[in-house]
């Protein structure tokens, strides 16, 4: 996988997972955990409801943190969750992502803040899932003429508790809460699983049928546990493509800010075509949010991934070859300020 080609260890990706009480959040951070092969911390503020133990036991959380005192945002100054960050974004640590459980009552856009501008220097916001009780939601949540604030930090949002409604019932509900996410914001991503059973690959790199076996000698033996899982998903779908020449900064920039249809995430690292010699560059996009990062060395060859539930698997293949194909000749001074603006952003 990207990450895994090269020792230097970039930010630890933080996801938020949000929702009203009992909307089913636990549910999905236990379904997430059950993901061989990935490392993940979990910070949670009750540990009442999680299986901690059994997920320590398979290896996949490495050190968990509690935050007492209730509802993470309410906390005095949010040491609470930047101490649990600092903790865990530990380079020996190694986790591939950070999960933080909102309590119910937590207010996401005021949590989503406080991760983005944590003072921890190694984090970044991976993303907001907001988790979605199909049966409760225009009671609890969604009650009000206008659609709830909330979604405006959401970058995915699961629908679920699905199979709790009737067939006829399941579309109409379903296309009402989109309907109203996408009325208050258009970029959020949505998908509907039950019990949480989104595909892991949405939010937090996962273990591959590309990661070479040799660098990952366990992954074969994980995979085919995980085949025998019968808490199944809907697979996500991925179209990566290499570069062994630089990109345009200014294609790159266009491509990252206008994802292909249907895209959720895309990451990889690069070789951009510099005034003098090419840079090197990480780039990761969630939702409609854009994070890139400098690299200290200029990789060999670039990598990009694009990955969503309904990618349109053509056009993403075809983005990515007009990336590849992009040649304006010069330096493209505007596209590597305009790069260089949205690293600044991320920082
Ligand atoms: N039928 C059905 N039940 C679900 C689904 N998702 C979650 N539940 C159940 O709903 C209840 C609440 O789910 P949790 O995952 O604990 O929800 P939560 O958001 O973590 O709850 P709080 O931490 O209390 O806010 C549990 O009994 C779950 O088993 C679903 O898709 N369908």
């Amino acid at each position: 996988m990207v990450e895994q080609k090269t020792a230097e260890r970039m930010r630890v990706p933080v996801i938020a997972v949000t929702g009203h009480l009992g909307s089913g959040k636990t549910s999905l951070l236990n379904h997430l955990l059950r993901e061989p092969g990935a490392r993940i911390g979990v910070v949670i503020n009750d540990f009442g409801e999680l299986n901690v133990d059994a997920a320590l036991v398979t290896g996949q959380v490495d050190q968990a943190a509690a935050i007492s005192g209730g509802c993470l945002c309410c906390l005095p100054n949010a040491g609470g969750l930047d101490d649990a960050l600092q903790q865990l974004s530990q380079p020996k640590l190694r986790l591939d992502a950070i999960i933080v459980e909102a309590s119910g009552v937590a207010d996401p856009v005021a949590l989503a803040r406080i991760i983005q501008f944590s003072d921890v220097g190694n984090v970044r916001l991976g993303g907001v899932v907001e988790v979605i009780d199909a049966v409760e939601h225009f009671r609890t949540v969604d009650t009000e003429p206008i659609p709830p604030s909330r979604y405006a930090v959401t970058t995915l949002a699961v629908i679920g508790k699905t199979d709790l409604l009737t067939a006829a019932e399941r579309e109409a509900v379903s296309a009402r809460i989109r309907d109203r996410i996408r009325e208050r914001n258009p970029d959020v991503y949505t998908v509907t699983a039950d019990y949480g059973r989104i595909d892991p690959q949405l939010v937090f790199d996962t273990v591959t049928e590309e990661d070479p076996l040799d660098q990952l000698p366990i992954a074969q033996l994980l995979r085919e546990e995980a085949a025998q899982d019968h808490t199944g998903h809907q697979h996500a779908s991925s179209v990566s493509r290499e570069f062994a020449e630089t990109v345009l900064p200014g294609a790159l920039v266009d491509l990252l800010e206008n994802p292909p249809a249907g895209a959720y995430r895309m990451k990889g690292r690069l070789r951009v075509r510099g005034p003098r010699q090419p840079r090197g560059y990480l780039v990761n996009v969630v939702g409609r949010s854009v994070q890139v990062e400098r690299l200290r060395e200029v990789p060999e060859a670039g990598e990009l991934v694009v990955i969503g539930m309904d990618l349109a698997t053509d056009a993403a293949a075809a983005s990515l070859e007009a990336l590849a194909a992009a040649d304006g000749g010069s330096p493209d001074k505007e596209g590597l300020a305009r790069l260089e603006r949205h690293r600044r952003l991320s920082e």
